[in-house]
């Protein structure tokens, strides 16, 4: 062990960014999204960067976590994973996987290591003088393609101005914001989150979606709040609309159960979160497509563990967001660089945050039809601005939130709000 590459020390900030009214399955974004930043610095002074979900439960786990890193190397990542997992022994908590409620089963190891992972590469990378794409296998491909990621959504925050997004609450908002989407961006897929309108009106909206781009790959995805027989009756309406169905019923048997009687592949992020599921979903033949997230299952060399097992089984590959910043862009891009076959568009949130709201110096990231490019400077690719980190933690600190509640928030405009998996 160099004394250069050992932790010295760990912060860990959470922090808060404006985030719009986007509608899903469990309820309705609030005003701010929680992220937490973590930066290790070894002894050397070299600082690398992670980003993960802001909920106060998974902030005092990352807590608990970096203790226990303290004086190691971050040159042995599985030496940071065994600390983490002894670290967590004794934690008797639960919730905190900043998904709303909507993904329960991945792994709590997964997410609490992946952050210090990302962070022990961007270290690495810096003292090597190469980007953590390089690190990871190199480059697949120079750039990535992310989706245009459509919500349903309300004009804005109940009592505050529109946003500049405005409403879209049918078919004609939802074309309105891909219209916008492509031409801002570029996209060349879309991806129109579901599980908010009646199953008929969402199909109806990806109809629109089709013959206004004609061609374009277009994902629909309910978040499991269909029933089987809903989501064999609308994935058959929509043969030759989706390139896939993701998610459209809740668990593997209902993944299952739908797959064999509608036409397009089904993906998930729902019901294959973690690497114990994924014999069972093989047997079960439930999924075509896993959505992969180094947030959630455990970083960075963990997605390469997933994509070979993809491989063997004859899967596909793709990547889920949440509402992110620019650590967790750059370290999806190397990830989704460095993998050849995560070769679906990838999920992102990015065209929903204000680009003043970040972390990271600059404005590292730019679309080029719908891509960006694989950061090439060594390391991560992205610095900390301070000022800009402190200004998110404030208004972490004034925005009075500790985790992410969207069934809360929904329920104080409509309280009979039901949130449950399989309703339609
Ligand atoms: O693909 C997904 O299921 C998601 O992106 C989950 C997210 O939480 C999304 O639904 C959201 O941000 O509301
Ligand atoms: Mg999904």
């Amino acid at each position: 062990m160099t004394d250069t590459t050992t932790i010295a020390d760990i912060r860990i900030t959470p922090v808060a960014f404006a985030d719009p009214p986007l509608l899903n399955s469990v309820g309705v974004h609030e005003p701010y999204a929680l992220r937490s930043v973590v930066e290790v610095e070894t002894s050397g002074g070299v600082v690398g960067l992670g980003e993960s979900y802001g909920s106060s439960i998974h902030v005092s786990r990352l807590k608990m976590a970096a203790e226990s890193l303290r004086g190691l190397d971050v040159q042995n990542p599985y030496a940071l994973r065994q600390a983490v997992a002894r670290a967590l022994t004794d934690d008797r908590t639960s919730g905190g996987d900043g998904m709303a409620g909507m993904v329960t089963a991945s792994s709590t190891l997964d997410r609490v290591y992946s952050p210090f992972e990302v962070a022990a590469l961007d270290i690495q990378g810096q003292q090597y003088g190469v980007p953590v794409s390089t690190l990871l296998g190199g480059l697949a491909r120079d750039e990535v393609s992310f989706t245009g990621y459509l919500f349903y959504k309300w004009a804005g925050h109940p009592g505050a101005e529109p946003d500049r997004w405005g409403e879209a609450l049918d078919a004609a908002g939802i074309l309105a914001q891909a219209e916008t989407m492509v031409e801002e961006y570029g996209f060349t897929a879309l991806k129109l989150k579901g599980g908010v309108l009646a199953p008929e009106a969402e199909a109806e909206a990806v109809g629109a979606l089709a013959d206004r781009f004609p061609g374009m790959p277009i994902r629909l995805d309910p978040n499991a709040v269909w029933s089987v027989e809903t989501a064999v009756r609308v994935g058959r309406r929509l043969e030759g609309k989706l390139e896939y169905l993701e998610d459209p019923s809740p668990g593997l048997d209902g993944m299952a159960d739908v797959r064999q009687r509608v036409p397009m592949p089904l993906a998930t992020n729902m019901a294959v979160v973690a690497f114990d599921q994924l014999p069972e979903s093989v047997r079960r033949g439930s999924v075509d497509v896993i959505l992969s997230d180094p947030h959630f299952w455990g970083g960075l060399g963990q997605t390469k563990l997933l994509a070979g097992v993809a491989q063997t089984f004859g899967m596909g590959l793709s990547m889920h967001s949440n509402s992110h910043l620019g650590i967790s862009m750059a370290a999806m891009l190397h990830a989704a660089g460095a993998t050849p076959n995560i070769d679906y568009a990838c999920d992102t949130h990015w065209p929903w945050k204000d680009p003043e709201d970040d972390v990271v110096a600059g404005s590292p990231f730019s679309f080029d039809a719908g891509a960006v490019a694989v950061p090439t400077s060594p390391g991560l690719g992205v610095s900390l601005d301070r000022d800009k980190l402190r200004r998110l933690h404030e208004q972490y600190l004034a925005s009075g939130m500790t985790e992410r509640d969207d069934t809360g928030y929904m329920r104080r405009f409509d309280p009979a709000f039901d949130p449950s998996l399989g309703r339609w």
